[in-house]
């Protein structure tokens, strides 16, 4: 029988919160155990934000060509190659895979399992029959595609994030379930590449963004002809003739609805089966593991970071996470997590970005004090590149200071880095207004916005006369 593993850590789950942790803990010359029972790189290397957002490129290479005629250049409809497409798909994992691999990991001192980890007891895991008893833990081992108890479901073929991107012939009607982010960054990259596509979603599409900016972006799918119908509750499938036959309640009777292909992407669910948590002493429910600000679970030994802590499912959370555990694992000091100046991006074409709360989030804590607003319209490069469909708005809690801002528009996914360093380190208008910006860039606009809270002063009778005076002084 092998050796009783003993290092400082054990990291279960070798995805973007898992493989962090793991690395930075070895940087410092921890000993680690790390554990993953499918692909190195976890969901957002194999199944989620890489393979989307290669997807996302190939429809936009698609968007150029059809709209390049706005530039003075004539090329026809351009010819798509599904599984050629795909091979691009595949060719983006596999250059960035030796990155998250094994042998890196071993490279780095890391001692890898590959095998399905379970707790034990409150101290001990076993995998693959090897036994590690860590000082802590990290599990870090993500969430799943939620399958919802649509009757008829099960009984019927259909894709979710784990199978869509093997998909190798084009969708003639791909019929999405669910309209957050992944419906809706699958929908458009699909019609551009030529499927016939509609998103069906029960509540309201992208309700976590601010919907003065979510029009902007389904105005454009619409326009791209998406078939987008919310308040649209899936609540049968069937086999129809060629594919899934989808009823849908919308409020008066039901209706149906013939796919070709079907995608399921109504939300997570957390990995816990398996896990031993209960013989851990590891406190969880139907989010995940229940852990306090400090990341740390109900057992003291063992923190949880990524789509398994309940919180917002992003690979940058993960990695935040994965950093903040580090300081009491590692230098044994107290930490805190902050949400209030998370970001996330949708990747449509306009990106939607958002950071810190939506206007209506801000109106509801109470906090809000004023919104800035600056069109796409009125930027310089927006125009050169052509793109002027887009909006920034600054969400303004008091004294000026930037709460919340939320951007549409081309490289809205690039200006929220920004945004996220204004609201991240509690930075007011007068910040925004008083950086240089490189001109002609898109950024601009948040210095732009910025400026229109000092526009009222400009109309100010005492501020005027007082120019005026300073006036006569020469
Ligand atoms: C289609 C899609 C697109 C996305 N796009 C984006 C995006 O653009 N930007 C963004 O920030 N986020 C995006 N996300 C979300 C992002 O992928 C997740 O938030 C992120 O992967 C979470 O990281 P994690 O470490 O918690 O889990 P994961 O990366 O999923 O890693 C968990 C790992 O744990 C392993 N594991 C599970 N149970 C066990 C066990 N018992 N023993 C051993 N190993 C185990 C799993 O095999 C897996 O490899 C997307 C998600 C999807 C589905
Ligand atoms: N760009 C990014 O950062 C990105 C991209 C994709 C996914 N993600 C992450 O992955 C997570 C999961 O994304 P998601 O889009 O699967 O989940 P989601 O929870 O954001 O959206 C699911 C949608 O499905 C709808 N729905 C549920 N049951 C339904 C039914 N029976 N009929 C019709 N609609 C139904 C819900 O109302 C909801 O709007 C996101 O929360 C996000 O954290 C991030």
């Amino acid at each position: 029988m092998a050796p009783i593993l003993k290092p400082d850590l054990c990291v279960i789950g070798g995805g973007s919160g898992g493989l962090t942790t793991a690395a930075a803990a070895a940087a410092f010359g921890v000993k680690v155990v790390l554990i993953e029972r499918g692909k190195m790189g976890g969901d957002c290397l194999n199944y989620g934000c890489v393979p989307s957002k290669a997807l996302i490129s190939a429809g936009k290479h698609v968007a150029a060509i059809r709209e390049a005629g706005r530039f003075g250049i004539r090329v026809g409809e351009p010819e798509i190659d599904f599984a050629a497409v795909k091979d691009h798909v595949r060719g983006v994992i596999a250059a960035i895979e030796p990155n998250d691999s094994v042998e890196r990991f071993e490279s780095l001192g890391v001692t890898v399992i590959q095998a399905d980890a379970s707790f034990v007891d409150e101290k001990t895991v076993s995998a693959g029959g090897r036994i590690v008893e860590a000082r802590r833990y990290v599990v870090a081992v993500g969430s799943s595609p939620l399958v919802p108890p649509i009757e008829g479901l099960a009984e019927t073929p259909y894709f979710t994030n784990e199978t869509i991107f093997e998909l190798r012939e084009r969708p003639d009607h791909l019929v999405v379930v669910g309209g957050g982010p992944i419906g809706i960054e699958m929908a458009q990259a699909h019609r551009r590449l030529g499927s016939r596509v509609t998103v069906l979603e029960g509540g309201s599409f992208l309700s976590r963004d601010d919907p003065e900016l979510t029009a902007i972006v389904l105005g454009r799918l619409r326009e791209e002809g998406v078939q987008l119908r919310d308040k649209a509750k899936v609540v049968g499938v069937t086999r129809g003739e060629n594919g899934p036959r989808i009823t849908i309640e919308t409020g008066g009777s039901p209706e149906t609805i013939d796919a070709s292909h079907l995608l399921v992407a109504v939300g997570r669910a957390p990995n816990v089966a398996g896990l031993g948590l209960d013989a851990a002493g590891v406190d969880y429910d139907a989010k995940g593991i229940k852990v306090g600000p400090d990341l740390r679970s109900s057992n003291r030994r063992v923190y949880a970071v990524g789509d398994i802590a309940g919180g917002p499912q992003f690979t940058h959370v993960a990695n935040y996470q994965a950093g903040l555990v580090l300081r009491p694992i590692l230098f044994r000091l107290p930490v805190r997590e902050r949400r209030d100046h998370l970001p996330h991006v949708t990747f449509t074409d306009p990106e939607l970005g958002q950071v810190g709360p939506t206007e209506a989030e801000a109106k509801a804590a109470g906090d809000l004090h004023d919104v800035l607003r600056w069109p796409y319209g009125e930027n310089d490069r927006a125009q050169a590149e052509r793109h002027t469909s887009g909006l920034i708005k600054l969400v303004l809690g008091r004294k000026g200071r930037v709460i919340g801002a939320g951007v549409v528009g081309m490289a809205a996914g690039e200006i929220t880095n920004m945004l996220s360093l204004v609201v991240g380190k509690k930075m007011s208008v007068a910040d925004l207004r008083d950086f240089v910006s490189p001109y002609p860039t898109l950024s601009e606009i948040g210095k732009r916005a910025a400026t229109v809270y000092y526009r009222p002063y400009t109309e100010k009778p005492f501020v005027r006369r007082l120019v005026g005076l300073l006036a006569r002084f020469g």
